[in-house]
């Protein structure tokens, strides 16, 4: 069990600032997900940690070792560290077994120890004599995750390992190396793209944006509270409207929600699963079209465009906020063009210090 700690760790590239100021604790035994569009800078920190780069200023330390600062540098292969990279990375030209046991050393009990790692990750031992082309993708990578395992490492940085996967064996995947280094204890760094992917697999994401870290918390609190509307996008549908707050009610283009927040303009979020859709009826209520829906088998992701009535407020559009996502549940006929009253459920989310 060990944890991480970085502090203001920053790397220039160039003219590039690929991470400024980067502070962050990965607690021990924990997993943490690291998110953030395309050069964000998310691969550049895991490589300061793996030891394949120095950053220019900061600190590393895991557990009650620094690993590097202005005058200390542990190289790679002292870090304690296993990596597993997008396509596996496994030595084509090596069995099965070769590459797992790359990193253990030639003592009795080693074949053994490759068995071992081999059946944590679900690899039967009669393709332990294969060659890496001879597996299918997320064989290769649970090998992959044998080997970084081999040398017991206190912990695993993960770039984007299941990337190249095809989504179900993805969702299997990821589950399996989830159970496999949570039993172990081995405190986790997921890279990825795929803001699912983080939510679901890790106890703590943390989002970067142009080198920074804008927020870490548990996948919940980065859903439900983001700190901002491009990291509300960022971990997926939201609808972001102005809002007028009296009493604990916002006001707004898709009419009241309950708020924590004090009296005033605000602006806030709603999930498309705090919308609600029924047949239009002729009492008043907030109205909408529907222009497009996708079938995904338990619910519609469908797109709604708001429609103004007479005592509506134009006011509170907020940017594209007046087509918005809903989920609907799959059992239910809105095809595009029928016209629906909308509730909204739950509170909403308010950006910003109140
Ligand atoms: N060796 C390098 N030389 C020059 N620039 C680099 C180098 N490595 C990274 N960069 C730059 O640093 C920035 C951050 O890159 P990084 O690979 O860390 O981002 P990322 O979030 O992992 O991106 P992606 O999701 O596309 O892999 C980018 O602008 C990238 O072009």
């Amino acid at each position: 069990m060990t944890e991480l700690r970085i502090q203001n760790a920053s790397k220039r590239y160039g003219s590039t600032l690929a991470l400024n100021e980067v502070s962050l604790v990965v607690p021990s035994g924990s997993r943490m997900a690291i998110v953030g569009p395309s050069g964000s800078g998310k691969t550049s920190l895991l490589r300061l940690i793996a030891g394949f780069e120095t950053p220019d200023s900061g600190l590393i330390e895991m557990g009650s070792n620094t690993l590097c600062d202005g005058g200390t540098f542990v190289p790679p292969h002292r870090r304690d560290v296993g990596y597993v990279a997008q396509e596996g990375a496994l030595f084509p030209h090596m069995s099965v077994a070769d590459n797992v046991g790359f990193g253990i050393t030639h003592t009795p009990g080693r074949t053994e120890r490759i068995i071992e790692l081999l059946q944590q990750v679900g690899i039967p031992a009669d393709m332990m004599t294969r060659r890496p082309h001879q597996l299918s993708g997320g064989q290769q990578q649970r090998v992959a995750l044998a080997r970084a395992m081999a040398r017991s490492p206190s912990i695993m940085l993960l770039d984007e390992p299941f990337s190249a996967l095809d989504a179900g064996l993805r969702d299997a995947v990821r589950d399996m190396v989830g159970a496999v280094l949570g039993a172990a204890g081995i405190t986790t760094i997921l890279v990825t793209h795929d803001q699912a992917e983080a939510l679901s697999f890790a106890d703590y994401v943390a989002v970067m944006r142009d080198g920074r870290l804008v927020q870490t918390g548990s996948p919940q609190d980065l859903y439900l509270h983001p700190a901002d509307p491009q990291t509300a996008r960022f971990l997926g549908d939201a609808i972001i409207l102005r809002a007028v707050v009296t009493d604990g009610i916002a006001h707004t283009l898709l009419g009241p929600v309950a708020v924590a927040a004090k009296s005033g303009p605000q602006t806030i979020m709603l999930r498309p699963e705090q919308i609600r859709i029924r047949p239009a009826d002729p009492s008043p209520s907030t109205r909408g079209r529907v222009v497009s829906r996708r079938y995904e088998g338990a619910a519609w992701r469908t797109v709604i465009e708001h429609v103004p009535t007479k005592t509506g407020r134009d006011d509170f559009v907020l940017e594209t906020a007046s087509v918005f996502v809903a989920w609907v549940p799959g059992s239910d006929a809105f095809p595009p063009g029928t016209e629906v009253s909308i509730d909204l459920v739950g509170s909403a989310h308010v950006f910003g210090k109140n």
